[in-house]
């Protein structure tokens, strides 16, 4: 039996394959990209631009392996970005923040002409929210974002000593059952001092690369 760390990498593998040469490629954030990034510096480090980077944890292990970084005000366009998941559907819709990288994630992927995630195949749900939806939250919004979350059916819980890479809080948000995330992102979105909650429904992932003991399968 593969351990999670082996079904990472063999996703993390097949993304190479979708890797052009000579391009600024979107780079995400997580256990999994980390595996990524160990086989991109390895196989592939001369032959790529360089990357856009969705985190300060990606960016300085990008910088360890000698891998350009481009502010991404400077880039005018992303051919493809690799992230994993935290949880993601058949539609590609996904949950991601697990790490707290979710807005910088949203906004390099919104960005990016294809969005490739990798992902074991324990992430693949049948409804999304069975992983506490994170989202990010102006710290004086804490209180008045938790309340409207209540009355939206969730149980939001501080994340303890965080602080995300924009200096702001993650909310938590347990026991949503999310059947429809395009429209559940979208309320969330709104609420005032939100910046943005983990949903990845709008601009879902167009490729996933799901790691199973039997291979990694390719959905679109
Ligand atoms: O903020 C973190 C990101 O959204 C990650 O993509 C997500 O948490 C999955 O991480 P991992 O590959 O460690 O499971």
């Amino acid at each position: 039996m593969l351990s999670p760390d082996q079904l990472k990498l063999a996703a993390a593998r097949k993304a190479l394959e979708f890797v052009p040469e000579d391009a600024i490629i979107g780079i995400g954030t997580g256990s999994t990209v980390n595996i990524f990034i160990e086989e991109l510096a390895a196989t592939m480090k001369g032959r790529i631009k360089g990357a856009v980077s969705s985190s300060e944890a990606s960016t300085a292990r990008l910088k360890a392996h000698h891998i350009p970084v481009f502010d991404l005000n400077s880039v005018d366009e992303i051919p493809v970005y690799i992230d994993g998941a935290d949880e993601i559907n058949h539609y590609l819709h996904m949950i991601k923040g697990g790490g707290g990288a979710l807005t910088r994630e949203k906004i390099v992927a919104a960005v990016a002409q294809e969005f490739i995630c990798i992902a074991d195949a324990s992430k693949y749900v049948d409804v999304l929210g069975k992983f506490p939806v994170p989202i990010e939250v102006i710290p004086m919004a804490r209180s008045l974002v938790a309340r409207e979350l209540v009355k939206l059916g969730g149980h939001p819980e501080l994340r303890q000593d965080f602080t995300t890479d924009n200096g702001n809080i993650i909310l938590d948000v347990y026991g949503m059952h999310i059947a429809k995330p395009v429209e559940v992102e979208e309320l969330i979105n709104h609420l005032p001092g939100v910046v943005t909650c983990g949903l990845f429904a709008r601009r879902r992932a167009d490729v996933l690369l799901l790691a199973r003991e039997s291979g990694v399968e390719v959905l679109r």
